[in-house]
Order: C-alpha cells, then sequence, then structure tokens
C-alpha cells in the first residue's frame, strides 16, 4: 500500500473523554510510525492569526535588501534576517548542495522569564533578544500572538506523542516547558534565472527537534516527503491543517519506532519560475536545552536494544544549525 499523510483532527484529544482522546492517539502512532509527517485540524487556532502573518511578512521581504539586512542574523544565535545564498538544510546531512533558494527571519522564545536557566550562558544564545523590523509594529504583535499559539499547540502534540507512545501523557511535560523553539518565516522568491544544478528551495534534510508544525500555502513548488519505498510525495495543501512532522529528537526518543523523514522543498515549474513565490512558516519546536534524550522504556526491549547515544537538545541542534549555515561563511 502506497504511504500517505493522513489528515487528523485532533479536537477529541483536546475536548473529548478517553475513548476518543486515545483514539486520536493511536492514529497519530500510525502516521508517526509509517511517514511521521501528518496535517493536524481541529486545532483552534483563527485562520485570521495565519492570514495576518502572511500579510506582516509579506510586507517586510517586499523591503530592499538593503533594509532587511540591518536585521542579519548573526553568527552566534538564531535571530534575525538571512538573506538568499545563505543557508544549505542538506549540508545538515553532510550533502554538499547549492545554497538554498529562499530568505527567512527568526525569532526565539517571546516570554522567557529572567531567571538562572534562560540567563545562563550557552554557546548558541537560545534565549537571546528578538529582533524586530523597525516601522512595522504590527509585525511584533502579530508574530508574539502566533508564536504563543503554536506553543499551546506544540504542547498538546507532545502530550498526544506521549499518550501515542504508551507513556504517561505528561511525560514530556517538564522536557519542554522551557523550550528554545526557534520560528522561522520561509520565503521562496520567484526564480528569474533557472536554478544552479542541485539547487532547490530547500535541500533534502530531516529537523533537528521534537517535532515541526509548518504552515505552507498552496504555491506551486512545495513540501515532499520521502516514503519508506524510497519514492518523494508532495505534502497535499490543505487550508484549515497544520503540517506537522517528527524531529531527530522524537527518533532518537523512540528508539527509531517513528521517523524523522527526510523531506526537501521543491523548485517550481520552469514556466512560472519567474513569477512564482512560496511563504512558509515554521515553528521548530525544540525541547529545553538541557533536556537529554534518551530512549524511552516503551520504545527498547531484548530484541530492539537502545541504538542512540545519549545527547540533549541544546547540544543537536546546535550542531545541526552549525552545519546547514556552513556556507554562509565559506561563501
Ligand atoms: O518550506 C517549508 O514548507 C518547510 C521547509 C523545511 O522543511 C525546513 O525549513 O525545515
Ligand atoms: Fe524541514
Amino acid at each position: 500500500m502506497a504511504a500517505t499523510i493522513p489528515i487528523i483532527d485532533i479536537s477529541p484529544f483536546l475536548k473529548g473523554g478517553d475513548a476518543q482522546r486515545r483514539a486520536v492517539a493511536a492514529a497519530v502512532n500510525t502516521a508517526c510510525s509509517e511517514i511521521g509527517f501528518l496535517l493536524v485540524t481541529g486545532h483552534g487556532i483563527p485562520a485570521s492569526l495565519v492570514d495576518d502573518m502572511r500579510g506582516v511578512s509579506t510586507t517586510f521581504f517586499a523591503r530592499p535588501l538593503e533594509e532587511k539586512i540591518r536585521y542579519r542574523m548573526p553568527p552566534d544565535r538564531y535571530r534575525g534576517y538571512i538573506a538568499l545564498g545563505n543557508e544549505a538544510l542538506a549540508y545538515s546531512l553532510d550533502e554538499k548542495t547549492p545554497p538554498d533558494y529562499k530568505e527567512s527571519f527568526s525569532i526565539g522564545p517571546v516570554d522567557a522569564p529572567d531567571d538562572a536557566y534562560h540567563r545562563a550562558a550557552t554557546p548558541a544564545n537560545f534565549f537571546a533578544p528578538n529582533m524586530w523590523p523597525e516601522g512595522l509594529p504590527e509585525f511584533r504583535t502579530t508574530w508574539t500572538a502566533y508564536y504563543r499559539s503554536m506553543e499551546g499547540l506544540a504542547t498538546s502534540l507532545m502530550r498526544i506523542f506521549a499518550m501515542a507512545l504508551g507513556m504517561d501523557e505528561h511525560y514530556f511535560d517538564d522536557k519542554v516547558d522551557r523550550h528554545i523553539t526557534n520560528f522561522s518565516m520561509l520565503h521562496y522568491p520567484p526564480q528569474h534565472e533557472p536554478p544552479l544544478p542541485g539547487q532547490l528551495r530547500a535541500g533534502v534534510h530531516t529537523d533537528y527537534g521534537s517535532l515541526t508544525i509548518v504552515k505552507p500555502d498552496g504555491a506551486e513548488g512545495g513540501l515532499q516527503v520521502r516514503a519508506k519505498d524510497g519514492g518523494w510525495l508532495d505534502v497535499p495543501h490543505e487550508p484549515d491543517a497544520f503540517v506537522v512532522n517528527l524531529g531527530d529528537l522524537m527518533a532518537e526518543w523512540t528508539n527509531d519506532r517513528w521517523v524523522s523523514t527526510l523531506h526537501r522543498v521543491v523548485n517550481p515549474p520552469r514556466a512560472a519560475g519567474a513569477a512564482a513565490r512560496r511563504l512558509s512558516m515554521a515553528f521548530f519546536h525544540q525541547p529545553n536545552y538541557d533536556a537529554v534524550i534518551q530512549c524511552l522504556p516503551t520504545c527498547a526491549d531484548a530484541d530492539r536494544p537502545p541504538r542512540y547515544g545519549t545527547t540533549t537538545s541544546g547540544e543537536h541542534v546546535w550542531m545541526k544549525i552549525n552545519k546547514h549555515r556552513e556556507i554562509e561563511r565559506s561563501g
């Protein structure tokens, strides 16, 4: 049977009784085991917030480059603007390709309290202040509201995951309550010239954290997922849904019972290239920097001993980010 990316309504988990909640968890378990991607509906996030995000972000990306690079991302943190040509996601898997054909703007946590954990010096400055474009006050308010709503959805999804894995529903709570999630708005501009050989909008990679919540638009040249048979599946565009995919830490936690699936963003067809653009928002949910990722007890037995060493969330994400930004230092 060909793999498909299922659509799962999570409202029975959020509002229903025990049997309904378990049915959602069972459907999520199947999706995470088979393909590592799902489309989530019934999430309660208003469409108007997504529309507002698109509006204000489109305004920012339309500004001249000289202005956008005032917010250029420094090397020691994941905050601000990355211009075309400075990232290659395939580098995160040690594949050398031309840079991804995209620009982006990223923020981190918006409500970090002032305490020892959040102030601690880390190589990646996980709680560095965000940068906000000047002269666009609605950018900050809208992005902050969106980030908070994604935090809520990610917390619910991690509870569904815990139940789906046969763990206590709250198992992940204290591993993600001081998370270091980066949120990026990804803008894939028109391709006036044909892309370079091997150049994609986003090269083949897996995500680095626990899960990613993506809100793509319906533009041509979109997200594709590598199925177990080696083929590439288009992620269907469902206007009401968020795309959710697993990251590396979930594969490690589950001892590969669940998959951190390879994916990429392909170029638009050549005939459309000069006009086609794409905007996608990605909330890269990343547990607390000191969360130790170790095989869950429900995911190992005598026939399937733990396959991974232990790592921390902070170490893993910063190692991967440095790889995908290497092209910026070399170019
Ligand atoms: O553009 C998208 O929809 C997702 C891109 C992606 O997979 C990523 O940046 O990790
Ligand atoms: Fe990704």
